[in-house]
């Protein structure tokens, strides 16, 4: 029979499993780059993904027949005024004014609400937003950068949704175009060169966070009291003499 020692014993059933805290991941990039279509295709896969709804000024824009990506799923439309009331009952978690006279946020209660219950969401960003929100919750937040296959493909892919015409799509190329320098803020980067294998990208980014060893506290409490400094002595032998007895300290 072995022996565990004491501080080990009183663990030998404790079930050595996380408790992972949530992970807000962010998939972040100019617009066009594909972030919608991966959520709303991760989403049909999986539908309990959790997923806030951002509120906007701006117009509704018509479906986009390739992607099936519907605005209404990702955006709830509100007035000016609609809008100010929010921020200033600080109902936002965070919230920008991407062009003139349009404003866009996210509520702060089902943010709260998920990292009080553990769970997951995943958002669609600019590196500005999600800039915004990192700041907010620098602990749940993981920034994807999700890249074009190159410039003149995000120039394709933003003509064809046709959601943007003449002087709009240039500006929003143009603002894609300084998206881009913001990739080192973020800690991972994906090219959505076709759209599975990027889903798949990101569903294995998701996973590896959940494993972080810091996001489960239970764990850290577990390990941490079986820690005993002695048991260091086993492991290091320099002169090649197996250490079978430990001398009190
Ligand atoms: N991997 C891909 N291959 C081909 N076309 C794609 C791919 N990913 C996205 N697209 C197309 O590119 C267009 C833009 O995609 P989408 O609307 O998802 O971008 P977005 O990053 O969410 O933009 P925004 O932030 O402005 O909403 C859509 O018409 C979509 O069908």
């Amino acid at each position: 029979m072995i022996e565990p020692p004491s501080n080990v014993a009183v663990h030998m059933e404790t079930a050595l499993v996380g408790k992972p805290s949530s992970v807000f991941l962010v998939l972040s990039g100019p617009g066009g780059t594909g972030k919608s279509s991966l959520i709303r295709m991760w989403r049909d896969a999986e539908p309990d993904l959790g997923y806030v709804k951002n509120v906007t000024t701006r117009a509704r824009r018509a479906p986009d027949s390739r992607s099936g990506v519907d605005d209404e799923d990702f955006f709830d439309f509100v007035t000016r005024e609609e809008f100010r009331r929010l921020v200033e009952d600080g109902q936002l978690a965070q919230w920008v004014n991407p062009q003139e006279g349009y404003y866009s946020g996210t509520p702060l209660a089902p943010l709260l609400a998920a990292v009080a219950e553990g769970r997951d969401l995943v958002f669609d960003y600019t590196p500005q937003l999600f800039l915004n929100l990192q700041r907010a919750f620098p602990e749940q937040v993981v920034g994807v950068f999700v890249a074009p296959p190159s410039m003149e493909i995000l120039r394709d892919r933003l003509s064809r949704r046709g959601a943007e015409e003449g002087a709009n799509l240039q500006l929003k190329f143009n603002m894609g175009a300084q998206d881009m320098t913001y990739v080192d803020m973020h800690e991972y980067h994906v090219t959505n060169t076709d759209l599975p294998s990027t889903l798949e990208a990101l569903q294995s980014i998701l996973r590896a966070e959940k494993s972080r060893l810091r996001r489960s506290a239970n764990l850290t409490e577990i390990y941490g009291s079986m820690r005993d400094p002695r048991q260091m002595l086993f492991y290091y032998d320099p002169t090649h003499t197996r250490v079978s007895t430990i001398s009190p300290l």
